[in-house]
This record gives C-alpha cells, structure tokens and sequence, in this order.
C-alpha cells in the first residue's frame, strides 16, 4: 500500500502543536526525531551496531515530526491544511526556515520498518530494561526486562514523557498495588507497572490500533493475569479506585482527565501525569490543585515535564 511520509522540521516549542496538526490531519501516530535528545540517538557509538552519520550531522537542525497518510482522495486537501497550519505557525519565527513541510511517498514495509534499526535494549531507572522483540539481552540481577514490538503505537520507551513515568512507577509501585494506565499506547507502562510487582493493571487507549499492540505485548510478557487491556476514552471504562494513575498524554488531554481524576483516587493515591511540555507546567499544575489535588513532585527532561501529584491532606475524596 502506498503511502505519504508528511516530514516537518520545526523547532523544540512547536513540536506538540506540529503533533496536533498532524492528527488533526488524520494522520495514526506521530514520529518525533529529535537529534538533541540523547536518550533517543544514543551517542555512545561503542552501544551501536550501527551508526547513522545523517542523524549526527543533524544535529543543530531542529526537531523532525513525521506522520503517515494513506494515498486517499481527500489526500491533498488534508496535506494543504498541514502546510497552511505550519506556515501560520512559522509566521512567528524570526527564520520562516526554521519550519518546513516535506512530502514523500513511502511504502508500508518501509516506514514500518525503518525505526527499528535505531531501538536497542535500555536501562530505564533502577530495575527496568526495555528489550525490542527481535533484540537479544541477558538481564543482569535485579533486572526486569520488558519484552516490546511497539509497531504503530507510542511507546518505546525510549522518550523522555516515557522513562520520566517508568522511574516513577518504580517508586511507587507496591506488591498489593493496583495501577491504572490512561493512554496505553504499546502498553509500556501497564507492563512495567505488572513487573514491578502490582497486583491489578488496567490500561485503555482510544486507538484501537494502541489496545490491539497493548494486547499483544502484555501476552509476550506473560502479565495478561495481571494487565487487562481496554479500548475507550480516558477513564471512562474503569471503575473503582486505584493506588496509583498514569497518564502520558499531551497537556491540553490531561487537563480534562483532571476534572474526575478524584473518582478513581484514594486518599494516598499518587497520579503521574507526564507529557507535559516545559511552557504548559504551570496551566497543568493549576488545573490539578483546581480539582483538589497536591503536587508531590515535577520532574523534567528534555522539553517534558511529569507531574505527580496526590489527594490533599483532609480534602474528601468525591
Ligand atoms: C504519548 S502516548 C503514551 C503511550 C505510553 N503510555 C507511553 O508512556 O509511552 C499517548 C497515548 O494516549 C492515547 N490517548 C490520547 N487521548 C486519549 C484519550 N482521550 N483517552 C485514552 N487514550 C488517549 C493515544 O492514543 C496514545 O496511545
């Protein structure tokens, strides 16, 4: 099947809203190359098996966001709003150059497949190691590796929004926990949260594609009598209170769990909300103590924050 590769280039600040109006577009799953970001080009070469010179060379560009649209007939009108979105968008800066759209026709098995060379076990936190299927490691004592094919979905692990709710997990994951995971995408979380000891695990995505990979590798990890995967908007297919929420989702998405986020929480409940852009902590920070909630913690990395906040001391829960 053929396909469209939309490659912008844009700076640091503008990556969420580039993102936005990619999916506004209809595009599936963003790609977020940000050759700043260590964690994702990892520049140790001697942990390479193979070194990429364009991806280093690229180094003081930007940011690269890309999607995918399926060759359809209402294929230009939707690359024309991109285009009209992002040149608005670059009115603002002071070189237009900074913000470019790129075409270009792929094909599935390539762009499926084309990331995969760049993803290799890591070490996330103190315990957790994120492991490609197709990648052999031998876990090192104390170690709990997360077998994962994140195919369409978000979720490698090897982002920043990503490693920030891992470490967290690890934190405060008990043996007797239950964990809700709000935006599951490749179920990442929901397996490292299972890992990690919980006794209960659900996670829900509203991308069918995110719950049927969720699915998938919560099966490799042999955790499906611990995770069970859900397909629906935010919370609205868990009931019950868990120990501890994580949600890795954009700002403005966070900012409407919020409202009923309480419902779900016990008094000592922790919730971790990352995918926080640096320029948005304080809208989100607001938000949560709006709706009766006390921050614990921020913690940043790179351009992304995460947020963790709990039930305030004496407040009700609703
Ligand atoms: C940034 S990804 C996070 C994936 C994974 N949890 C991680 O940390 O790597 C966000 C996910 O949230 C999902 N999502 C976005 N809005 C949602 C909503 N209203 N309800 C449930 N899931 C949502 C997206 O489909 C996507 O899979």
């Amino acid at each position: 099947m053929k396909w469209h590769e939309i490659k912008i280039k844009t700076v640091s600040e503008h990556v969420e809203i580039v993102a936005n109006i990619l999916y506004d577009a209809g595009v599936g799953g963003v790609v977020i190359e940000d050759p700043n970001d260590i964690n994702l080009f990892d520049r140790d070469e001697s942990s390479w098996d193979y070194f990429d010179e364009e991806i280093l060379n690229f180094e003081y560009e930007g940011v690269i966001v890309k999607g995918y649209l399926p060759d359809s007939e209402d294929l230009h009108d939707k690359i024309k709003f991109i285009k009209e979105s992002v040149h608005k968008l670059a009115d603002d800066l002071q070189n237009k150059e900074d913000e470019i759209v790129t075409v270009a026709d792929v094909y599935e098995e390539d762009w499926a497949n084309a990331w995969k060379q760049y993803y290799k076990p890591k070490k996330i936190g103190e315990k957790i190691v994120v492991k490609p299927t197709w990648e052999e490691y031998e876990a090192k004592e104390g170690e709990k590796v997360i077998e994962l094919d994140p195919g369409m979905a978000f979720g490698t692990g090897t982002h920043e929004t990503t490693m920030m709710c891992i470490k967290a997990l690890e934190k405060y994951v008990k043996n007797d926990s239950t964990v809700y995971d709000i935006g599951c995408g490749s179920g990442i979380l929901s397996i490292a949260a299972a890992k990690l000891g919980a006794k209960k695990v659900i996670g829900v995505d509203l991308d069918e594609v995110a719950v049927k990979v969720s699915k998938e590798n919560v099966y490799v990890n042999s955790v499906e009598n611990v995770v069970d995967i859900r397909h629906g908007n935010l919370m609205e297919v868990v009931e019950g209170r868990a120990d501890i929420i994580v949600a890795n989702i954009i700002a403005e998405v966070i900012k409407i769990l919020v409202k009923d986020i309480k419902k779900f929480m016990k008094e000592d409940s922790v919730f971790i909300a990352s995918g926080i852009i640096l320029d948005k902590i304080d809208e989100v920070k607001r938000e949560l103590e709006a709706n009766g909630l006390e921050i614990i913690s921020i913690e940043r990395q790179g351009e992304w924050a995460a947020i963790l906040s709990k039930a305030k001391v004496g407040d009700k829960n609703e």
